[in-house]
């Protein structure tokens, strides 16, 4: 009899509402500081585009018997010298801050883009000449090169402005520059030029997109700061002339008569202030905004989200090694990234996993079946926007789904130790291996400096790295990629964690290394119990080291159990499949087997069983609804197949396995034997 372990539904994420504008008002509104300045700005923006409506005097004439008027129920904000309305000329000067604003923000952005968009892209001598053109420009203060141009042209603001602009347009092209000599070294860029994509095409429509952000930031903050320059322009009477009303010109003639009234410096000083902050802060709301770190948490990392109860499991994940206490549960995890036009998609879907003290479980898999993005999204490593939720993830006794970035941060490094797949890219080459690892340890732990030494230089020589305190003082490019490999592993345990996350350690070593890492791996988890969940696509690897083995499909795991049983005789017809493709110690005849089809991309995952198109034993019960991971009721086996219970699958032994074979990626899988 058949016991069901997941219950796993049709994701409701999958259903999810389309990406795009919706989403980013979500988002947008969820900036609070960013709304509430909007707001003030936005009635600003309003009083002075409305002036002629709001008010009923006129800004530049007035009658002398309102000479200084106080506040009063006619003159709001009172009267000047001239008895002219103080708030009708403060939004009349208004719409001179703002125009003039557009005009240098307008000027810098025509030039400066363009020019930082050619001058990144293009390199060389033209941007050796124009960048020193550039810093000689920004050497100069902006008012003394506004001085010279208004003697050489004649005096008024949009000439002063215009030279703003041009003075601006020089740091937005320093900017710009900077992201395209960012953005040309990327992939993607050089997947452009190798479709034949022309320069035009590559800067304006792709690079552009991607660096669009920061250029929108310092826009924004450009603006801000040319309300002050005009103000100031204006203030030393090279902006507007009188009587014309602009908010520098009324501080000028404030200042003027401050001993007979000083308030009137008031209602233009408020008003360059409040404008000025305001959009400087919605400036900075649009970075954070553009920015991962503060709409999910630090690094740009998503928490795990609590699933909904609907979607909890009712039924205990399957445990090949119940007399060892349980080290990590995790129960119906999931994870979405969004998708164009299919809104959020999961790419894992209801995983139940548990890993016993020192048990060494293997997640395997063909290349895209969701095995990394798990593991990731158990520490919660997985990147905005990406989406994960769990019923629960259990590390021993504390429930660790829900939990906020610093305490993940806690967690991680500490009582779960993660190696990745390639040492060198892992660690910092501008310090030594023995600070990182130090760094590590005093991260998490209250000792002195000179005892995380002694404690870093124990687990150099605890992994095996020769000649431990003399090599702490070497850096990452001093070491092979074993060795660094080592390195990395000592990291991971430098805070004693119980949980020890593998993504593909040993894919990037040789195979003499290999295996060097594969017995420390398997020497660690006997001398300190410690739990190994070890992703790799080697089957070789699993049938050497793993106590259980899991297999992933599509998002699911489909197939659990001890490794020496599963490789005897799997239970479910992908497990067959993935080892019928795996070379063998044996002379044989005719090509290697290998899977029909390809791995369905998540898009495409079909209601019922995900390997049904490519499974040689489908019946039509396996389309017609999710198929349940079930434990097959001996030694903690389960199988995500219909006909489990029926099926005489072959396997093979271990040791016919040549323990150096793959498994075969997706994209060679797709031919019938
Ligand atoms: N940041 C992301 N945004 C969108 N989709 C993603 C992202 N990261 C992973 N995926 C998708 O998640 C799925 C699982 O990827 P994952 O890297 O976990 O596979 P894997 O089994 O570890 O493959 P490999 O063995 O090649 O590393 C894939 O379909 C992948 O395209």
């Amino acid at each position: 009899m058949s016991e069901t372990i997941s219950g796993t539904a049709q994701s409701p994420a999958g259903r999810g509402r389309r990406p795009g504008s919706g989403r980013l008002v979500g988002r947008v509104l969820r900036q609070r500081a960013l709304v509430a300045w909007g707001a003030i700005v936005g009635v600003i923006v309003l009083a002075v585009t409305f002036a002629a409506l709001l008010s009923p005097y006129d800004p530049n004439t007035g009658t002398l018997a309102d000479s200084f008027a106080p506040p009063s129920w006619e003159h709001w904000l009172g009267a000047d010298r001239n008895g002219r309305d103080v708030l009708t000329r403060l939004l009349y000067g208004g719409q001179v801050a703002l125009l003039a604003a557009v005009e240098a923000v307008g000027i810098a952005m025509a030039v400066g883009v363009p020019a930082g968009l050619v001058i990144g892209y293009v390199g060389g001598w033209l941007d050796r000449i124009l960048m020193r053109l550039v810093d000689g420009v920004m050497s100069v203060p902006f008012l003394v090169l506004a001085i010279a141009v208004i003697a050489a042209v004649g005096r008024g603001l949009p000439n002063a402005m215009a030279v703003v602009g041009l003075v601006y347009a020089m740091s937005v092209l320093r900017l710009v520059r900077g992201e395209v000599l960012a953005a040309r070294e990327e992939l993607y860029v050089d997947g452009l030029r190798v479709s034949g994509a022309g320069a035009r095409r590559i800067l304006f429509r792709h690079i552009l997109a991607n660096i669009a952000p920061p250029i929108i930031v310092q826009a924004t903050l450009m603006f801000a700061t040319a309300i002050i320059a005009e103000a100031t322009l204006s203030y030393l009477g090279l902006g507007v002339t009188q009587p014309t009303a602009s908010w520098g010109s009324m501080l000028a003639e404030a200042q003027a008569t401050i001993r007979q009234n000083f308030f009137l410096a008031v209602p233009p000083g408020m008003a360059i202030f409040i404008t000025v902050l305001g959009i400087n802060q919605i400036g900075e709301g649009m970075r954070d905004l553009f920015s991962r770190e503060i709409t999910v948490g630090r690094l740009g990392l998503n928490v795990v989200r609590r699933a909904e109860p609907e979607r909890a499991v009712s039924e205990p994940v399957p445990s090949a090694l119940p007399e060892r206490p349980v080290a990590l549960e995790v129960r119906n995890l999931s994870v979405s990234f969004p998708q164009h036009g299919h809104g959020r998609v999961e790419v894992v879907r209801g995983v139940d996993l548990r890993l016993h003290r020192g048990e060494l479980l293997c997640l395997v898999g063909e290349s895209g079946s969701g095995k990394s993005v798990t593991a990731m999204s158990m520490l919660g490593l997985v990147a905005h926007p990406g989406l994960v939720t769990a019923s629960s993830i259990r590390l021993a006794d504390q429930e660790i789904s829900g939990l906020d970035f610093a305490a993940m941060r806690a967690i991680r490094g500490n009582r779960i130790g993660v190696v990745f797949q390639d040492p060198l890219g892992s660690l910092n080459p501008t310090f030594t291996v023995g600070n990182q690892v130090c760094e590590a340890i005093r991260e998490h732990r209250d000792v002195s400096r000179r005892q995380a030494r002694a404690l870093a230089i124990d687990l150099f020589d605890r992994v095996g790295i020769p000649n431990p305190a003399q090599r702490f003082h070497d850096y990452p490019f001093q070491f092979s990629g074993g060795m660094a490999q080592r390195v990395m592993i000592a990291m991971a345990l430098s805070c004693d964690p119980e949980v020890l996350v593998a993504d593909e350690p040993t894919t990037a070593l040789d195979v003499t290394v290999q295996k060097q890492i594969l017995r420390l791996l398997s020497d660690l988890r006997d001398e300190r119990g410690l739990a190994i969940l070890l992703i790799t696509h080697d089957l070789g690897v699993v049938a050497e080291v793993a106590d259980t083995v899991a297999t992933m499909y599509a998002g699911q795991l489909v197939e659990y159990g001890p490794v020496a049983e599963v490789f005897a005789q799997p239970r479910h017809p992908y497990t067959q499949g993935l080892l019928d493709s795996v070379p063998r110690n044996e002379a044989s005849n005719g090509p290697l087997a290998s899977i029909r089809g390809v791995v369905p991309a998540p898009v495409d995952w079909p209601i019922g069983c995900h390997f049904a198109d490519r499974c040689d034993f489908v019946e039509e019960p396996c389309r017609h609804s999710p198929v349940p991971l079930t434990g097959l009721g001996e030694s903690g086996r389960a199988a995500r197949c219909v006909r489990a219970g029926e099926l005489r699958l072959h396997g093979i032994s271990r040791d016919r396995l040549d323990t150096h074979a793959g498994v075969p990626s997706a994209a060679g899988s797709g031919t019938t034997p």
